[in-house]
């Protein structure tokens, strides 16, 4: 594949970047550009046919900072014609009524300003109460990562997921 994907992610303790950089890592399929959102612009995501978007959900539902400061403008970006993948960090235990939030706050906006969600992920294997980050009764827009409580299957997680993903872009080239 050709086109370099662009991975925008928050962080406010550093967990997502260690998730957005190992993720880099293990990315086989094409160029990766990391941006991380306290420098992202509107114009960053005009750059790239192919978006990853990694953050972490804080103060009980809310979208971590950089994210949150962007979120007017983000909400101003055309995503049609755009292929975009979540992951979101959150603590099922701590904030269980929220947890991931971040996904489906940004999932919502993607969807309604044009967007293409792949990497859905299963919400099998988490125990929480609430989450706007589920896109339907069995799948959350994207990866949820618990780093408080469920650290060892970060790792098969995201290489599972990762394999997902590329697996929806290839089939999606191969059609085009
Ligand atoms: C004060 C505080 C509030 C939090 N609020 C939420 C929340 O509402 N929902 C959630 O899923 N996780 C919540 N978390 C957990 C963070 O999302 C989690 O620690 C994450 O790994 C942080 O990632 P980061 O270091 O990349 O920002 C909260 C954590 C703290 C310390």
């Amino acid at each position: 594949m050709e086109n370099k994907v662009g991975l925008f992610y928050g962080t406010d303790t550093g967990n997502t970047e260690v998730i957005a950089h190992h993720l880099a890592e293990l990315w086989k399929i094409s160029e990766l550009e990391l941006i991380e959102a306290c420098d992202m612009t509107a114009a960053d995501y005009d750059r790239f046919d192919i978006i990853i978007i990694g953050l972490s959900t804080w103060y009980d539902g809310d979208l971590q900072s950089d994210f949150e400061n962007f979120f007017e403008e983000f909400k101003t970006i055309d995503f049609s014609g755009k292929v975009v993948a979540m992951f979101g960090l959150g603590d099922q235990t701590g904030y269980p009524e929220y947890f991931v939030d971040g996904l489906g706050i940004l999932g919502e906006i993607i969807l309604e300003n044009g967007g293409y969600i792949i990497g859905m992920w299963p919400n099998e294997g988490y125990e929480y109460d609430e989450s706007k980050g589920l896109y339907d009764e069995d799948h959350f827009y994207g990866l949820a990562l618990d780093f408080e409580n469920q650290y060892d299957l970060n790792e098969p997680r995201l290489e599972a997921w990762i394999k997902q993903v590329e697996q929806e872009i290839e089939e999606m080239v191969e059609e085009a």
